[in-house]
């Protein structure tokens, strides 16, 4: 497979848990350093070695919303100007396992905090110096695409059933996720062309072929 750009590409990876994000993301890594691509593979929260000791208390520990979020883009802001945006300015592919949507998503839908509040952590943490060479500092620092794994929270747990110890997420019930799918379809409605929609609910080949698709569709992989 062959890349058709040197610029540098940020994509995210998205949806509830269990819907089968991190089965696709290596593979992709794979077809990324086939085309002759750098990649950084990540993911939120974490990536950094603070980032990832936030990771885990946001994973463990009870906390109101605020202080979920605040430690959320607290971890985001260190990934931010430590990996992504250093990744970034070398051209490199930047594959992230959940990014800003997630916080909308969970924190927003799932535990229905202020939107507004969000808003705000976001233009902060996106918005300032984040990256040094391409984009001002008004301009948010997004993804350039957004992979959206769509999957109904039924068949989501199914798939979490006996696979693993739940985090305080993972042992959330059905209802709350149904609040976070609704989240991430709040995004995607806020801003289309950033978003792919994955059915995820096909098997994991027709999913995989769905995810390369979006990619070959952009030119990025062939
Ligand atoms: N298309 C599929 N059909 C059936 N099972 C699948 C499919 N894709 C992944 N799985 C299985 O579902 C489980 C969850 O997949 P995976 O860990 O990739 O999800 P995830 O979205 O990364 O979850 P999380 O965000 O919670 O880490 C795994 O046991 C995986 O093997
Ligand atoms: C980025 C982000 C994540 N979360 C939640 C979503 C998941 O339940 C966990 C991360 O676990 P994963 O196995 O690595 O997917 O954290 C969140 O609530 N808010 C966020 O912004």
């Amino acid at each position: 497979m062959r890349s058709s750009s040197l610029e540098g590409l940020f994509i995210s990876f998205e949806g509830i848990d269990g819907a089968g994000k991190s089965t696709h993301i290596a593979a992709l890594a794979d077809a990324f350093r086939l085309a002759g691509r750098t990649v950084t593979l990540t993911r939120e929260p974490g990536g950094t070695p603070l980032a990832e000791k936030l990771r885990a208390l946001v994973l463990n520990d009870a906390m109101d919303p605020l202080t979920e979020s605040l430690l959320i883009f607290a971890a985001r802001r260190d990934h931010l100007v430590s990996v992504i945006a250093p990744a970034l300015d070398r051209c490199e592919v930047v594959l992230c396992d959940r990014f800003t949507d997630a916080t909308f998503a969970y924190q927003g839908g799932g535990r229905g905090f202020k939107l507004d509040v969000l808003r705000t952590l976001e233009t902060w943490v996106q918005g300032e110096n984040s990256r040094q060479s391409k984009e001002s500092s008004e301009t948010l620092l997004q993804p350039h695409l957004t992979v959206w794994f769509d999957l109904s929270p039924e068949e989501a747990a199914q798939r979490l059933a006996g696979a693993r110890l739940p985090d305080k997420f993972e042992a959330q019930p059905v209802e709350f996720f149904r609040r976070v799918a609704g989240g991430y379809e709040d995004r995607l409605q806020a801003d289309p062309q950033r978003f792919a929609r994955i059915d995820a609910s096909q098997t994991r080949e027709a999913v995989w072929n769905d995810v390369k698709q979006v990619f070959i569709s952009k030119g990025w992989l062939s």
